[in-house]
């Protein structure tokens, strides 16, 4: 559907040259929803202005639905549709009316782009408000305006920048299904996040962006696995029993799933370094109980994005956008004694 490859964009700025984007390539396939994942200044923004026809690129090819960006500029805005950060709403107007002039805009007439407008009223759960004034809507309300606006003209790859910026968890979650609901209809998503959950949670696949450059793209799941690998954290009973972690840590060490064991300075607990923790764990509570010690908790702790991230980067994404919201990584499957 998509295809970047070697993008080059400068902006001149005071005198100064800024590179936003040095030699960018990723494809992103029909029906894919793909996340593009990086901190302020990456060049997200950029990427997706370019993509718009809103931005000219300095070097690099761009084509979308077999259609070349630089040739037919015309072609490529009927088959995107692209929400920008700041939305595109004329607050002045009713939700009806601001999205029966979109409708007039592409060239639908009469009867049509009311079909239309109603439509797409009815998908994104703004029927009851068709008569409100845009500048009296929430910012949920007013963002699944702005996904109504880039959907008028149903095209085929829509392109969203930072999609749910600012909106609560309520409207977070509106939104997601919404996003949801629209992949399902085949529509390819783009979209760029600083949010690690919303990553995780749409994406099929994701590029992480930093300095103008992808440095790592996969499903989230591959991404986690390969940068990190997954921890089990076990603790025996009864605890502070010394000689049944060094017999524990003698049994797992032969164990060929696992690469490395540690303990923390003084903790009661054995860091189990293992590439596949949902296989891993009954093999390791079987292999223990077996040799007579007693486990009393087992837990698969999978990496989280910024872990990913952080490897790529050397930097935490939770620290360079620490303004998003982050989920924790948390464990993500246990098995403690007298469950
Ligand atoms: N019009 C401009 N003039 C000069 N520099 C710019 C301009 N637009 C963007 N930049 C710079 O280009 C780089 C990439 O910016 P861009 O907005 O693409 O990043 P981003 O990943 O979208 O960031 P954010 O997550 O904060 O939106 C940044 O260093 C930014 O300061």
């Amino acid at each position: 559907m998509l295809s970047v490859s070697g993008l080059w964009k400068s902006y001149r700025s005071r005198g100064h040259s800024i590179e936003a984007l040095r030699g960018l390539s990723l494809d992103v396939a029909e029906g894919e929803c793909f996340g593009l994942l990086g901190p302020n200044g990456a060049g997200k923004t950029t990427l997706l202005r370019i993509l718009a026809t809103l931005l000219p690129p300095d070097r690099g090819s761009v084509t979308i639905a077999g259609a070349d960006l630089r040739r037919s500029p015309e072609r490529i805005r009927r088959i995107l549709g692209y929400v920008g950060q700041q939305g595109g709403t004329d607050i002045l107007t009713t939700v009806f009316q601001d999205l029966l002039l979109q409708a007039h805009l592409y060239g639908l007439k009469g009867q049509e782009a009311r079909r239309r407008v109603s439509e797409l009223l009815e998908q994104l759960e703004l029927s009851d408000l068709a008569s409100r004034p845009v500048i009296a809507l929430s910012g949920g309300q007013r963002r699944r305006l702005d996904l109504a606006l880039g959907l008028v003209h149903r095209p085929l790859l829509l392109l969203l920048d930072e999609p749910s910026l600012g909106l609560d968890p309520v409207s977070r979650r509106q939104l997601w299904d919404c996003l949801s609901g629209l992949r399902g209809q085949g529509t390819t998503i783009l979209l760029t996040t600083h949010y690690l959950d919303e990553a995780d949670q749409l994406c099929t696949r994701l590029a992480i962006i930093d300095q103008g450059r992808i440095i790592a793209d996969g499903s989230p799941a591959q991404l986690k696995q390969e940068s990190a690998g997954e921890t089990l954290i076990l603790t025996l009973a009864p605890s502070g029993l010394a000689s049944a972690r060094e017999q524990a840590s003698a049994i797992l060490r032969s164990c060929p799933f696992v690469r490395a064991i540690r303990q923390e300075e003084g903790g009661e607990e054995l860091y189990l370094s293992v590439e596949r923790g949902e296989s891993a764990l009954p093999t390791v509570l079987h292999l223990l109980e077996a040799a007579g010690l007693t486990v009393s908790s087992l837990i698969l702790q999978r990496p989280s994005l910024d872990d990913v991230f952080l490897r790529y980067t050397g930097r935490s994404l939770k620290k360079a956008a620490a303004t998003a919201v982050v989920s924790p990584a948390g464990p993500a499957m246990a098995w403690r004694k007298g469950r």
